[in-house]
């Protein structure tokens, strides 16, 4: 159902970009500047000093928004800190899970067709609620070999120092392997192009960095019945098309009058859309789709499995319990979806594609991991040691077992 991911061209061309930077480290990345962002750049990243610079000239009202928007994505994703309990599993056997932060991460902030400070919000946050210890930053660079104003402030609030202005694959290769600049990452995050996805799919499988999921081509899915607001809706499904012409807006209605009504709705809307062009294509890539109730649509969408699914409909509470496939939510007709992707809370980074059939999207999790942790007491050991004894023995492994009899047997048990 998605055109993203059939380029057999774009996986060759990221390949090479990979063993480029793989081969060349530093040096490939300046070409690559020029070559991809055509600038000629002097220096591969932006320092303290001059972040800070470039940050106090933002606008008060613009910081205001940012500042805001950093409150409550940082309440959202403190309170995802959860504690584990030990547990008893028998008497004397205890077992526990501790959560660690992932040391190294890669943060990839898009900046093609349009710079996403709230793409750094989203990932910086978490990584520094986590723990973090080394955040690598990489954002494709400006004409003038600097970054955008709200980026240098986001970099403040999050006490970021430098920013790499290394775009697309090139920034992906350059984080998973390192070079003389850029230090080598444990896992990558962000979302990105064509080239930015395959990119964290080669490196995925091909290096010891993980990444946080494949998030490309943003997309959307309303689901709207007679209780939709259609001028909603349509500015809904725009929002999502204007970020790429690769991005869909798909409607999935209860009756054709919907769906006409929302065509004209989009036609009147993106007369006055400066990304109209974008939108555009992206709505003629995209498509409607009418079912016979709720029920149907609830079920086309789990197919399709949405980054965003917008239930506009009269009693959406009633279909919480049927989502089974969706990055996130939004309920309601007051719920526009760009309050998720910039401030209500909840994180933009979202599985695309229909991988949110198995996939969450970015959140305090996906910068820990947990480890387990287990004691045995004296008295554990007489509980649990013939059990081990047992299955040892029934799998052939002697040395299992012996590992467990020898601390059954000894005499003076340590705590
Ligand atoms: N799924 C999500 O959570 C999520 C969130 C935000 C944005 N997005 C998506 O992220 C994407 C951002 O894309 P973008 O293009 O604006 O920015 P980007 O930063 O992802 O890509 C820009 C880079 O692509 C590289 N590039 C451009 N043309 C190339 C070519 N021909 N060959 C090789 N490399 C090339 C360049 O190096 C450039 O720096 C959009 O599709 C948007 O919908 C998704
Ligand atoms: N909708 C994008 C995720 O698909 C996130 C975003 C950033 N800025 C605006 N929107
Ligand atoms: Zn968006």
């Amino acid at each position: 159902m998605r055109n993203a991911d059939a380029d057999n061209s774009i996986t060759e061309q990221v390949e090479q970009i990979i063993s480029m930077v793989k081969s060349r480290g530093d040096e490939a990345l300046f070409e690559l500047a020029e070559r991809f962002d055509g600038v000629k750049l002097d220096q591969l990243f932006i320092g303290q000093e001059e972040i800070i610079g470039i940050a106090s000239t933002i606008g008060t009202e613009q910081k205001a928004a940012i500042d805001t928007a950093f409150k409550n994505i940082s309440a959202f994703h403190r309170s995802q800190f959860q504690q584990e309990k030990p547990v008893e599993t028998m008497p004397g056997v205890t077992c526990w899970r501790e959560a660690r932060a992932i040391e190294r991460v890669g943060l990839y902030i898009p900046g093609g067709s349009a710079v996403l400070p709230s793409t750094f919000l989203m990932l910086g946050i978490p990584a520094r609620i986590a723990g973090c210890q080394d955040i690598v930053v990489c954002s494709p660079p400006q004409k003038d070999g600097r970054v955008n104003v709200y980026l240098a402030y986001v970099a403040v609030l999050l006490q970021i120092n430098r920013i790499f202005l290394v775009g697309g694959a090139q920034a992906v290769a350059a984080m998973a392997y390192g070079t003389a600049s850029i230090a080598k990452t444990d896992k990558i995050f962000g979302p990105g192009n064509q080239y930015v996805t395959k990119a964290k799919t080669i490196i995925q499988s091909s290096t010891q960095t993980a990444i946080d999921m494949p998030a490309g081509p943003s997309e959307v899915l309303v689901i709207a019945d007679e209780q939709a607001n259609i001028e909603f809706v349509a500015a809904d499904l725009l929002a999502q098309a204007e970020h790429g012409p690769d991005s869909q807006a798909i409607l999935v209605a209860t009756s054709q009058s919907i769906i006409d009504q929302t065509n004209l709705a989009l036609e009147r809307q993106m007369q006055v859309l400066p990304r109209s062009k974008i939108a555009y294509q992206a709505i003629h890539n995209s498509y409607a789709v009418l079912t016979t109730d709720l029920n149907e649509a609830i079920a086309f969408s789990n197919l399709y499995a949405p980054e965003h699914l917008i239930l506009a409909t009269r009693d959406w509470k009633a279909l919480i319990p049927a989502v089974k496939n969706a990055g996130s939510v939004f309920l309601g007709n007051l719920t526009p979806e760009s309050a998720g992707d910039y401030a209500s809370g909840t994180n933009h980074t979202l599985p695309t594609s229909a991988y949110a059939r198995s996939f969450s999207g970015v959140s305090l999790d996906s910068f820990i991991k947990k480890i387990t942790f287990q004691h045995i007491s004296p008295e554990g050991i007489q509980h649990i040691g013939h059990t081990v004894e047992v299955l040892a023995e029934l799998e052939g492994l002697q040395g299992h077992k012996n590992a467990m009899t020898l601390r059954m047997n000894q005499e003076d048990k340590p705590a």
